[in-house]
């Protein structure tokens, strides 16, 4: 791999500030039956997602074209610029067939399957994984965006990290990330998980995954984990944040409904109708022809509802669509055979000759014909038993446009995370599976249409450009942030309300109260104070302020009612108690320090007009907002360089216009853990907007909530424009909470 310091001739030919990496292309490259070559629709649920995403960026998709031993030149199709990745027969069998789809599929769905272990195959992933890094390279432009996507391509992250440092690096996981009991069977565990530490951030479909995947990280090279956060140390030993937190994704919400509003796209679910006999009750599924699907299952559980007389052939047909895949792989082979051995024999068994049983269909069809087949179904069986999302669920639920049709979901689809409507299912319980079935089957059309609504609301909250813009705020800290609360925020606001025992934990400025130019004038407003009035009126709730400011100033600028818990000087400083005395008790070296600080920093900020130091009770702050953009940089750089010369260990911080040097090591993540400890919190909303706040947000837990206000690069899930969108904010916890009581 070439490093960064020949690689300058890599950027000559970069063209991209956007690069999506995935083992397949939107299209695979086919030559028919009388040799006429062309492009169709690539197989599965990360084209069906990544496809809308691209259409929008104007990026390029790095891939593989479905095809061995032939190369093909970048092209654009359907307006996405398409970079093909050449695989040879061999790297076939063994990186895609071998090491992707019998090693590290199998594994990370809970072994259903045994996973086969193979050196040689191991060798080529990693030659693969090169490849495809290299591609990526010549493709970015300097500071571009590489976004590396799912199993096959663990290793990418680090390769392209390793050779341009430059780059910000975003990695998902389409699949799910298994428990380590599980994920240490893998003889290159160490290699993978290094390979994906490379990334900036780590996206995984359930939270569940993301947790199963830092248990992994720390048991195997003991780095610190807090929340959604995992320091790396890189060579030199200094600590790199790599964020690893779910990110579910979805579909293009829109484009289904408008197919399932479209004349022809009905009438043809007629038609399917009609052709299947107009049953009482068609039933359907749809999977990639895989042993995760739990198609076995399913048929297991029809076939005996049908052999009990709970469902008859005359009133209910099974539409099963089993779309090919991965069909030189033997476990795939296997499984074909055996679901064909299963709908031949309940076939034989119960079909009629007006009747079939199961309509069992070996194909794959295009969005037109799949939006039918759901509006045709008014039983959709997802029965998986592991599928990192399975996107087929909200694709039916959002072609529903009737708010009719009932979905049987497998708790172990990811899906079954948001789509909490759904009659759930554990399809290992085949009882409880043909209960599920009976149960969706005769549900009332008012029971349908209720569950479907909330469903429906769901997708449509949550879309496929939802789920791009989240997590790619998330890697660069860009993007457009709407006035207001979203939808996202309210839901998640109404959902931490419920908690029992809550934590609001505050930064003071640029939060509350807006930025000004002398730091004691700052005042938060009064709807700010009507506000945290409400909270503090709430059951079980405590209100906590967490400053960079000393507790004195923050007292005067806040002014905050006693019961309000209070934390100054970047977590130094706490009060826990309104009467009890706060003291930090400096020791002399530490006195020592902070009077030859204030001299330094003295020194520099008195010639120059608008400088000015903060005294802090363990440190010190040099504002410069009064000075131009350049003359504050070079003053802060000067102080910094000045002050690690000659007291060096201190603790930097850089602001918004402002750089502070402390005695004592602590931060606002300190603080937010001690104030939970202290209130005995099961859940903390922080809200928060500078850099500081950063380490707040690093150490919140899962079920906690963090708002930044602002843009630029956060930890934090939720955004807020600016600090006129906070006490809407507050306003709606106290009303949610106060509703729950
Ligand atoms: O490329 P193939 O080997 O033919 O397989 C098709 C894709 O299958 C997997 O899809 C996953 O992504 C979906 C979207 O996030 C998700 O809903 C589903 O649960 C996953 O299984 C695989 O992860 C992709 O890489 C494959 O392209
Ligand atoms: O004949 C078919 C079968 C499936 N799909 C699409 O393939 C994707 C399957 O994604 P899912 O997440 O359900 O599972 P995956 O195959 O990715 O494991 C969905 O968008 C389906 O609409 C399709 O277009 N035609």
């Amino acid at each position: 791999m070439t490093k960064p310091s020949d690689a300058e001739d890599l950027y000559l030919d970069a063209a991209f500030d956007f690069v999506v990496v995935s083992n397949r292309l939107p299209v695979d490259y086919v030559v028919d039956a009388e040799g006429t070559q062309g492009w169709r629709s690539s197989p599965g649920g990360l084209v069906t997602a990544l496809e809308p995403v691209m259409r929008e960026a104007d990026g390029a998709w790095v891939g593989w074209a479905g095809v061995a031993d032939r190369e093909f030149e970048p092209f654009e199709h359907d307006g996405i610029s398409l970079v093909p990745v050449p695989l040879s027969a061999a790297e076939v069998e063994e990186y895609y067939e071998g090491f992707s789809n019998d090693t590290l599929w199998p594994l990370y769905h809970d072994v259903i399957a045994p996973p086969s272990y193979h050196r040689e195959w191991w060798d080529a992933y990693v030659r693969v994984n090169r490849r495809f890094a290299e591609a990526a390279i010549r493709a970015a432009k300097r500071d571009a965006v590489v976004w590396v996507h799912d199993y096959q391509l663990q290793l990418v992250p680090r390769m392209l990290r390793e050779a341009r440092p430059d780059l910000v690096i975003g990695f998902f996981d389409h699949i799910p990330f298994p428990a380590y009991g599980i994920y240490s069977q893998l003889p290159w565990r160490r290699q993978v998980l290094d390979g994906l530490l490379g990334a900036d951030v780590i996206g995984f479909q359930r939270q569940a995954d993301a947790g199963n995947f830092a248990r992994a990280v720390r048991r195997v090279f003991g780095y610190a984990t807090r929340g959604s956060v995992i320091d790396v140390p890189d060579e030199s030993g200094e600590l790199r944040r790599v964020v690893a937190r779910r990110f579910p994704i979805s579909i293009d919400t829109a484009s289904f409904e408008e197919l399932a509003a479209r004349p022809e796209v009905r009438e043809r679910a007629r038609q399917i109708r009609e052709s299947l006999g107009n049953p009482k009750t068609i039933m359907l599924g749809v999977d990639r022809l895989d042993y995760t699907k739990g198609i076995r299952h399913r048929l297991k559980a029809y076939g005996e509802l049908l052999r009990e007389g709970r469902l008859e052939v005359e009133d209910a047909i099974l539409v099963q669509v089993a779309s090919p895949s991965r069909e030189r792989v033997e476990t795939y082979r296997q499984l074909r055979d055996e679901i064909e051995l299963m709908v031949g024999r309940l076939n034989g068994d119960y079909s009629t000759l007006g009747h079939q049983a199961i309509a069992y269909l070996h194909h794959g069809y295009p969005r037109e014909e799949m939006v039918a087949l759901y509006l045709a179904a008014d039983v959709m069986l997802v029965t998986a038993l592991r599928d990192g999302m399975n996107l087929v669920a909200k694709e039916y639920v959002a072609s529903r446009i009737d708010d009719d049709g009932a979905l049987v979901l497998s708790e172990f689809a990811g899906a079954s995370d948001e789509l909490r409507q759904a009659v759930l299912v554990n399809p290992h319980d085949i009882e409880g599976l043909k209960d599920a079935i009976v149960e969706a089957v005769h549900m009332p059309r008012k029971e349908q249409s209720r569950r479907m609504r909330a469903l429906r609301r769901r997708v449509r909250d949550n879309d496929v450009a939802n789920w791009s813009a989240s997590y790619l705020e998330t890697l660069t800290g860009s993007g457009t942030i709407r006035p207001g609360l979203s939808e996202q925020l309210s839901a998640v606001i109404d959902r931490f309300a419920g908690e029992e025992r809550l934590l609001v934990a505050l930064d003071f400025d640029g939060t509350l109260a807006p930025h000004v130019d002398d730091p004691e004038a700052a005042r938060a407003p009064k709807a700010v104070h009507r506000a945290i009035g409400r909270l503090l009126a709430s059951d079980d709730l405590r209100v906590a302020l967490v400053s960079g400011r000393s507790l004195e100033s923050l007292r005067h600028v806040a002014r905050p009612p006693g019961e309000v818990l209070l934390s100054g000087s970047h977590g130094v400083e706490l009060q826990l108690d309104a009467d009890a005395p706060v003291t930090i008790d400096l020791l002399d070296g530490e006195a020592a320090e902070l009077a030859r600080l204030l001299e330094l920093l003295g020194g520099l900020a008195d010639p120059v007009e608008g400088a000015f130091v903060e005294p802090k009770p363990a440190g010190a702050a040099l504002h410069t907002r009064l000075l131009s953009a350049g003359e504050g940089a070079v003053l802060q750089r000067t102080a910094r360089e000045l002050v690690e010369a000659e007291l060096p260990g201190l603790t930097v911080r850089g602001g918004k216009n402002v750089i502070e040097f402390a005695v004592r090591t602590a931060s606002k993540g300190d603080a937010v853990v001690r104030l939970r400890q202290h209130t005995g919190a099961s859940a903390v909303m922080y809200v928060g907007d500078d850099v500081t706040d950063e380490d707040a947000f690093a150490v919140l837990e899962d079920g906690d909530v963090g708002v930044k206000v602002g843009q630029g690069k956060s930890l934090a899930g939720f955004r807020l424009r600016s600090p006129d969108d906070v006490p809407a904010l507050l306003e709606r916890l106290a009303e949610a909470r106060g509703a729950r009581s």
